[in-house]
C-alpha cells in the first residue's frame, strides 16, 4: 500500500485541506503520514487515520526526511509556504533535498499535486526508479 506524507505550513494548510477534501475517495487505502498539525487537520477532513509525527518546527520534517531516508515514503505533498519564513528553515530545505535524492515525486502546490493524482503512471502502480549510490559508497570506503 502506497504512503504518502503530508506537510503545509499555516499558511498553506487551508490550500492542502481544500485540496485533500477534493480527493477524499483517492485517499482510501493510502497509509497517510504528516507533521503534527497538518496531520490533525487533515485526519479531520479525510475521516481517516493519519500518522501524526512531531509538529514541522519542533523536528517533524526531519522526521518525514529520515522516513523517505529509509524508503518508507512513495509520495510528499509539501505545501510550503514562500511568502513567509519559517523558523525551522533548514529542516524545510532538507526536506525537500531528500525527496530529490531519493528520487521520490514531491508536489508543492495544488496544481503539481493535481497531475500527479491524475497521473496514468500513478494508477499504474508507478515504482520510481531508486537512485544508485554506490558511488557515494566507494568513496567513503577509499577514506
Ligand atoms: O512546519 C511544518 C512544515 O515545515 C508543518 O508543521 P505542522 O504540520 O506541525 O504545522
Amino acid at each position: 500500500m502506497k504512503t504518502i506524507a503530508l506537510v503545509a505550513h499555516d499558511g498553506k494548510k487551508q490550500a492542502l485541506l481544500n485540496w485533500v477534501g477534493q480527493h477524499k475517495a483517492f485517499f482510501i487505502n493510502k497509509n497517510l503520514v504528516a507533521t503534527g498539525t497538518t496531520g490533525k487537520m487533515v485526519a479531520e477532513v479525510l475521516q481517516q487515520e493519519v500518522v501524526c509525527l512531531a509538529s514541522g518546527p519542533l523536528g517533524g520534517d526531519q522526521q518525514i526526511g529520515a522516513m523517505i531516508a529509509e524508503q518508507k515514503i512513495d509520495w510528499l505533498v509539501f505545501f510550503w509556504d514562500p511568502l513567509s519564513s519559517q523558523p525551522h528553515d533548514p529542516d524545510v530545505k532538507a526536506l525537500i533535498r531528500l525527496a530529490v535524492v531519493w528520487n521520490i515525486p514531491v508536489a508543492c502546490n495544488q496544481a503539481t499535486a493535481d497531475f500527479i493524482v491524475h497521473s496514468n503512471l500513478y494508477q499504474q502502480n508507478y515504482q520510481r526508479e531508486v537512485p544508485d549510490f554506490s558511488v557515494y559508497q566507494n568513496r567513503l570506503e577509499q577514506k
